[in-house]
């Protein structure tokens, strides 16, 4: 396997290609890569997924206010686990988005991939101004003689499977839902900071995490988490919130207590897994009343974990 953020000295041949931004790689992404992958063994091709470094509405639609569902690390790990013979992982720069549909083809699909199948899914649009929809596509995928397999989107409840709407499951504090979608539960990498050091004076020591600023936030209130440190998964109890009985600021922070844990923490980088939503944030009358609903959160997350079969799907 190999990660090709560099196009310029590349030259492929017999490639089967899936293009994306793949945030998130989520089921329907998945069903791609796996249509990808099928074909390739079939056609003994090499296979390749195409992406970029980072999603390309920076470049496309600046002014929106996205959140993304994964950095690039974990878009890197994830799609490594389809066990491609290539990542290419480009810088989509404002060069780039002016590149005809017809240019792409010719001059990196063909030229520098040495393309022969290449798996969309049924909205894919590429290049400049998304002249090159599915139908157009086609027409030069045919002069070329690239066969071109555009697979439809999947559903699931009736809803289209899509980053956008993972998106809104994640802003609505639906975690427990995405898994369906996502293939996996909704995670955030970070790396432990200081916080006021009060967590430990009530019994309940908490980690800070230090998070990407673009990633999506599942919205304010405790979680039933899991957090991966060291390598070992620890049951969790996470807020995410501006911590209304202790501060006065709206500053939104991720903390999470991570019971049966003893240990120092501080710098190391962890992954915060979110599988429930379990109560909104609360605003207490003193320390000692969060103190009493952090032992209820506690035992909430105890007898969840007791029925939670999922531990698979953490990452
Ligand atoms: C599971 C969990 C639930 C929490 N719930 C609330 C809450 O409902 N209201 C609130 O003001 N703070 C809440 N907090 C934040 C606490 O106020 C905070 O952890 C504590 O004051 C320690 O802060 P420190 O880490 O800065 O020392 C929660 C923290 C955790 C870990
Ligand atoms: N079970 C635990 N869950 C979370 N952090 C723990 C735990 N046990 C020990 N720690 C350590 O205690 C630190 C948090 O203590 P705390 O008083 O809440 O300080 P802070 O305000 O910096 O979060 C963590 O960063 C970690 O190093």
């Amino acid at each position: 396997m190999e990660i090709i953020n560099d196009i310029t000295d590349i030259e492929l041949s017999n490639t089967a290609v899936t293009i994306g931004n793949f945030d998130g790689v989520h089921v329907g992404h998945q069903k791609l890569i796996e249509y990808m992958n099928d074909i390739a063994f079939k056609k003994n091709l090499h296979k390749v997924i195409f992406t970029f470094k980072h999603h390309t509405s920076r470049i496309l639609d600046p002014d929106k206010d996205y959140c993304f569902l994964m950095n690039y690390d974990e878009k890197i790990d994830v799609l490594k686990s389809f066990n491609p013979d290539y990542i290419m992982a480009l810088d989509f720069t404002e060069d780039f988005s002016r590149m005809s549909y017809v240019d792409f083809i010719e001059n990196i699909l063909l030229k520098k991939l040495g393309c022969k199948v290449l798996v969309v899914g049924e909205d894919f649009k590429l290049g400049y101004n998304g002249l090159g929809n599915t139908a157009r596509l086609a027409e030069i995928c045919n002069i070329h003689d690239i066969i071109l397999k555009v697979i439809p989107h999947s559903k699931l409840y009736g809803n289209t499977i899509s980053s956008t709407y993972i998106r809104k499951l994640i802003a609505e504090g639906k975690v427990d839902v995405i898994l369906d979608y996502l293939g996996r539960y909704y995670g955030i990498n970070g790396t432990v900071v200081h916080g006021k050091q009060l967590g430990r004076t009530i019994g309940f020591p908490t980690i800070n995490l230090s998070y990407e600023g673009n990633l999506c936030l599942p919205k304010n209130g405790v979680y039933v988490t899991y957090t991966l440190v060291f390598g070992k998964w620890y049951l969790s109890i996470t807020n995410i919130g501006i911590k209304p009985t202790v501060k006065n600021d709206n500053k939104v922070s991720i903390e999470s207590h991570l019971i049966g844990f003893d240990g120092e923490l501080y710098g190391e980088t962890v992954r915060t897994a979110f599988v429930k939503h379990m109560r909104d944030e609360k605003r207490f009358g003193d320390i000692r009343e969060l103190r009493q609903q952090l032992i209820r959160d506690v035992e909430y997350a105890l007898n969840y974990n007791k029925l939670f079969y999922n531990c698979h799907a953490l990452w």
